[in-house]
Order: C-alpha cells, then structure tokens, then sequence
C-alpha cells in the first residue's frame, strides 16, 4: 500500500487546526497537508507537527479569500505582482514548516493570454526556489467553475514548457474521474509526473471507498509503478473522521 497522508484542512476538523496533527498519526496517518496555514502563526503549526512526529507534505499558495474568493493568480494576465507576493508567502511558510510541495494555485482565467501568463510565472517561481518541489494540480470546473488549469493534457503541456526539475503534477484522482471519467487511464498518461497523489470518492467527495472510483485497484497500481510520494486523502468525512478510515489500512 502507498504511504497515506491527511488533508487536515478537511479531515479532522471536529478539532481545533493545532490538534488535528497528533489525531492523524494516532489514526495511523503517515504525513499531513494544510491547503491554507496562513491563518495561523507557523510556529505553532511548526509545533504541532513536531509533537505528532509528522511530515508537512504539501501547502497551496494562498488565495486571500479561500471561502468564495480568488483561487490563485498564476494565471491571471495582470497579477503577476500579486503572484509574486503570495508565493514568496508561501515559501516563508513552506520554509518554517518543512513543507515537501507548495501546490501553485492557477487562479480563474481562460484563453492563451492566461496560458502564457501561466508559464512566465510558473517559471519566475521554479526558480525562484529551486531547491522547493512545486506542484500544479488540474482540478474540475464543476467543483470550481473557470479554474483555469481543468484539463490534463494542458498540465503536462505546461510542464513540459516550463521543464523545470522540481515542477511536477498533483494528481487528484477525483478530479481526474470528474474531468476524465477514468482514473486509471489518466494515471496510465501522467502518472509518470506526479510527485503528489489525492483521494476522496465519487459521488460526494467523501472517504475513498466504495464510490464509482476503484482505490483497490488504483493503489495497487501506484504499488506496481513504483510510486513513491504520499496519498493524502482530501475530502469531506460523511461522519467523524475517525469512523471513515478504514481506507487506509
Ligand atoms: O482538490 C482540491 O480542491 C485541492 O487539492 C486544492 O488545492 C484546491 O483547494
Ligand atoms: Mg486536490
């Protein structure tokens, strides 16, 4: 089985943010991701994830408003300041907490102009940190209506175009099922450049299991291509957390 990790800004949310760290290790969780820790001082996460003993895998840029606001601006014609500004935030963070991905957040944005914007500032930012692995992650529009990067084939374009040793893909295999209708043949194209994989079933976006996703079968196939990065399960517990986790085991 892959090594699996908890999305903390969806799972565990009965406790408060600095308690979820030690939860998911005693749930048996092997690593934990905060999309947004910027709500909080990053020593305290820092602290909170050295008394759970856990890796900090993945943080996104920050959006200013994540509830119904901006969804990132690398993409956006015109907001390369704010880009700019908003991830050298986010590497400040990335740094205090030992953050192994900062997940670049595209923003809502269509046509070439967004494209090109895109890559200027996907590449400003590969080497800008070039000793921090980034990620870019395609994510369904019904989800979130005009995100700019919604397609896999556009992602490995892009990478491919920016070509820098630590840009990789974020493949959520939910969005991968609303986009494509098939997981594992999304995974048989890109998975060669993911460095970070996300889980939560369909319909709902709750616990991997028992969905119209086969997580048997795609883990399995992680297994088999030597996939070593982490799992991390991002998605919307039907009950408490804790009752939902049978997936990981
Ligand atoms: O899948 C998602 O929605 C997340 O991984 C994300 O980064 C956007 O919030
Ligand atoms: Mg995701």
């Amino acid at each position: 089985m892959p090594r699996f990790a908890a999305n903390l800004s969806m799972l565990f949310r009965e406790l408060p943010v600095l308690e979820r760290p030690a939860a998911a290790r005693d749930a048996g969780f092997a690593g934990v991701e905060i999309l947004f820790p910027y709500d909080e001082p990053g020593h305290l996460i820092r602290q909170a994830l050295d008394r759970a003993g856990l890796p900090l895998i993945l943080i996104n840029t920050p959006p200013p408003n994540w509830t119904g606001g901006d969804r990132g601006f690398a993409a956006i014609p015109g907001g390369e300041e704010r880009f700019r500004h908003d991830f050298r935030r986010a590497l400040r963070y990335a740094q205090v907490l030992g953050a192994r991905h900062i997940h670049v957040m595209a923003g809502v944005a269509g046509g070439l102009e967004a494209r090109d914007t895109f890559i200027r500032n996907l590449a400003w930012a590969a080497a800008t940190a070039p000793e921090q692995p980034l990620t870019i992650e395609p994510i369904n529009t019904h989800d979130m209506p005009g995100y700019f990067l919604d397609d896999f084939d556009l992602a490995a374009e892009v990478l491919d175009t920016v070509g820098a040793p630590n840009l990789a893909l974020q493949f959520d295999a939910y969005h991968a099922h609303r986009i494509t209708g098939d997981v594992m043949g999304t995974w048989a194209a890109h998975g060669h450049r993911a460095a970070h994989v996300q889980v939560a079933g369909y319909p709902g976006r709750h616990e991997p299991a028992g969905g119209e996703i086969d997580y048997p079968a795609f883990f399995a196939r992680l297994d088999s291509d030597g996939y070593a990065g982490f799992v991390s399960g991002e998605y919307a517990p039907e009950g408490r957390t804790g009752d939902g986790i049978g997936w990981i085991t």
